[in-house]
């Protein structure tokens, strides 16, 4: 075949794809059709995981599954914003590693909405401005985002979904690499860079701002005063900064888990992780009577933090991870054991335990 055959044969399967894509959104038209009706709610995580799940395994042709997730994000991001304004809130400005995230989980069809901090995402989805907020969780190196745990303890907000993303930080500027005196980034980049940060910058200033974006605008603005940001390679591109090196961090594998909230949490889908936090009453033997509803009833628990009250001193809430849905019975049951032995539990939500 020479190329024109080959040419007009990929625009008569474009034709065919586009007529396929048009059919495949008037039912997801009928689906929002009938959620509305039953006062459902349209964005459904769990239906989009099982959908992934089920076109990976049947995938046999030449695409790896990355382009089979990447091309189905942006259909079902289409669709969805065709039902619904859908607008998700995550902490700006653009480009951060929590913007990142959130376009990974909703595709870039639907509506962002930029905050200046966390608890700001928490209100904008609390008070109804936002449909769902994406916020940073834990990271593979540097462990917990004490912020995010600490707002769940006075929001109503529920976790729908969570994101698993691959962080690889970088060093930016505008100016070349001997000229730099001050690195800009949020603490958590600061605590995932580390070692790398000692070898190369023992003398310089570390300064903490509320995003790796901002970091890098200051990095833009402040260039005469010898400023570098470090961050993710979209802040750099958007800040006109060139990235000096990349892949900073102290482990190659650096993933960061972050969390959908909503105000409902999501069905079970045979697969699925709880998280909850609990208070104790502080008497001996407490956490380990309500660590053991666990073990009575098999549940594996994944993870286990701990944050002070900030009702007391000295008073502990613990932030604990589950292997099952609050649905399944034996989770319902250790959960009901649980609360013999706690002054508080509260479920955060269940959802599917995978990363897409
Ligand atoms: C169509 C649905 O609604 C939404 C759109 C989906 C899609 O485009 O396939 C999947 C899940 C939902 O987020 C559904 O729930 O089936």
């Amino acid at each position: 075949m020479n190329l024109d055959d080959i040419r007009s044969d990929i625009d008569r399967i474009d034709r065919q794809l586009l007529q396929l894509l048009s059919d495949r959104a008037d039912l997801v038209h009928e689906v929002g059709v009938v959620k509305k009706r039953d006062g459902l709610q349209i964005y459904a995580p769990e239906r989009e995981q099982a959908l992934l799940r089920k076109l990976v395994a049947m995938n046999t042709g030449r695409l790896p599954e990355k382009s089979i997730l990447a091309i189905y994000r942006e259909i079902m991001s289409a669709a969805l914003a065709l039902e619904d304004d859908l607008k998700i809130a995550y902490l700006g400005p653009e480009g951060t590693w929590t913007h990142q995230a959130a376009i990974k989980k909703f595709g870039h069809s639907v509506a962002y909405s930029a905050q200046p901090n966390f608890s700001e995402v928490f209100d904008q989805v609390s008070r109804r401005k936002a449909d769902y907020g994406v916020v940073p969780i834990e990271n593979s190196t540097e462990g917990a985002v004490s912020h995010t745990l600490d707002l769940f303890v006075d929001s109503q907000l529920q976790i729908c979904a969570q994101i698993l993303m691959r962080i690889e930080n970088g060093l930016m500027a505008s100016i070349p690499r001997e000229q730099i005196r001050t690195l800009y980034s949020h603490p958590q980049v600061f605590g995932q860079c580390r070692n790398w940060i000692l070898r190369h910058f023992p003398e310089a200033d570390l300064v903490e701002v509320s995003s790796t974006t901002r970091a890098a605008e200051i990095a833009r603005e402040k260039a005469s005063e010898g400023a570098a940001a470090l961050g993710g390679p979209l802040a750099a591109e958007l800040n006109g900064l060139t990235l000096l090196e990349e892949c900073i961090q102290d482990r190659a594998t650096n993933t960061t888990r972050f969390l959908v909230i909503g105000e409902k949490t999501c069905p079970p889908t045979g697969n699925d992780r709880t998280s909850l936090l609990f208070a104790i009453h502080d008497r001996p033997g407490s956490l380990v009577r309500a660590l053991q509803a666990f073990e009575h009833f098999d549940i594996n628990m994944s993870k286990i933090e701990s944050r002070p009250s900030k009702r007391k001193d000295w008073e502990y809430i613990f932030y604990v991870d589950l292997a099952g849905h609050c649905e399944d019975p034996q989770l319902r049951e250790s959960l009901e054991a649980l609360e013999k032995h706690c002054s508080l539990v509260k479920i955060l939500g269940s959802y599917p335990d995978t990363g897409e």
